[in-house]
């Protein structure tokens, strides 16, 4: 895949409309937190054990770690699109109905941009907003306009997926997580299967709207070098059976740039991060993460 030549991801258009923030949504509160969460398929496996993790207002946290490891199983239950076995989950310090109200919206992005192939770019990204029945009243049209803005893909709403590139099928599928307002993003291993340079200028993109927009972000990946860049926490996790290993806070301030990547500081990140990650695989490999 190409790296694609379309302008950047553009926050700086768009002005911060988020409301005023109430206490309960204030920087530094919980937005998730997973508590004593196992997770046991019908077929016996055992996906995540004793899983415990608050993610707090404005972090950018990455799950990283093995195959099989459990962090799909993990994010696909902080989306609510999972039940647990046993434990329990809270949403802004509340059960999954709060969901969806006022400042607390959240979005998931897959791994591919799923994509309806035979719909337009502008019909794909109102497809959050046809199922809520909100018409296309023009204020309505406005917020497909400023998310086609946001992920720099104006002038592409009447092409189909196929006419665009692996990088910017994902910005349409960005903008259209970004079209419902979230509060929370659930990305799971987005850029997986873009090439390295489409994938570094993604990553910047998403950071600057991150900031600009106040998201609170959990973010799948298997690149150590991604999670590093990104991430203001990161979480590793081990398999057989799925457990939170280590949590590791990259104390580097934001905004991070590309020299970022070169700079030592990065490189020691690298190496920590690297070397949990080793000790998670061999954990998941050993009898000692046996479930028996
Ligand atoms: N629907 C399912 N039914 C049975 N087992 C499942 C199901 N979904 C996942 N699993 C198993 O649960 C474990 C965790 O899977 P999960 O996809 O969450 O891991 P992952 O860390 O996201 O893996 P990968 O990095 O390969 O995407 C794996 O052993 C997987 O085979």
């Amino acid at each position: 895949m190409t790296a694609d030549k379309v302008t950047p991801l553009n926050p700086a258009r768009e002005p911060n409309v988020m409301a005023p923030a109430p206490e309960a949504l204030a920087p530094g509160r919980p937005v998730l937190q997973v508590d004593g969460v196992n997770k046991i398929y019908s077929n016996g496996t055992v996906a995540l054990k004793g899983a415990d993790l608050t993610i707090k207002q404005g972090e950018f946290v990455s799950l990283l770690g093995p195959s099989g490891c459990g962090k799909s199983t993990l994010l696909r239950i902080m989306a609510g699109l999972g039940e647990v076995t046993t434990g329990t989950v809270k949403w802004w310090e509340q059960d999954y109905g709060v969901v969806g109200s006022k400042g607390r919206k959240l979005a998931f992005v897959f791994q591919n941009a799923t994509l309806m192939p035979w719909a337009r770019v502008r019909k794909n990204i109102r497809l959050p907003l046809d199922l809520d029945h909100a018409g296309n009243a023009p204020e309505v049209e406005k917020k497909i306009d400023d998310a086609l803005d946001m992920v720099g893909l104006t002038g592409f709403d009447e092409s189909f997926p196929r006419e665009l590139s692996g990088g910017m099928q994902m910005r349409a599928s960005i903008a259209r997580a970004m079209v419902t307002e979230p509060n929370l993003l659930l990305m799971d291993e987005p850029f997986g299967a873009l090439d390295e340079m489409t994938r570094n200028k993604l990553n910047d993109d998403v950071l600057k709207l991150w900031r600009e927009k106040g998201w609170t972000i959990v973010f799948v990946t298997h690149s150590v070098y991604e999670a590093v860049y990104l991430s203001s926490r990161v979480v590793v996790m081990a398999a057989r059976p799925g457990r939170i290993v280590d949590d590791i806070e990259i104390k580097e301030p934001y905004p991070r740039s590309p020299d970022f990547r070169v700079s030592t500081e990065f490189a020691g990140y690298c190496r920590q991060v690297s070397m949990a990650l080793e000790r998670a695989s061999a954990m998941g490999e050993s009898k000692e993460g046996s479930d028996s």
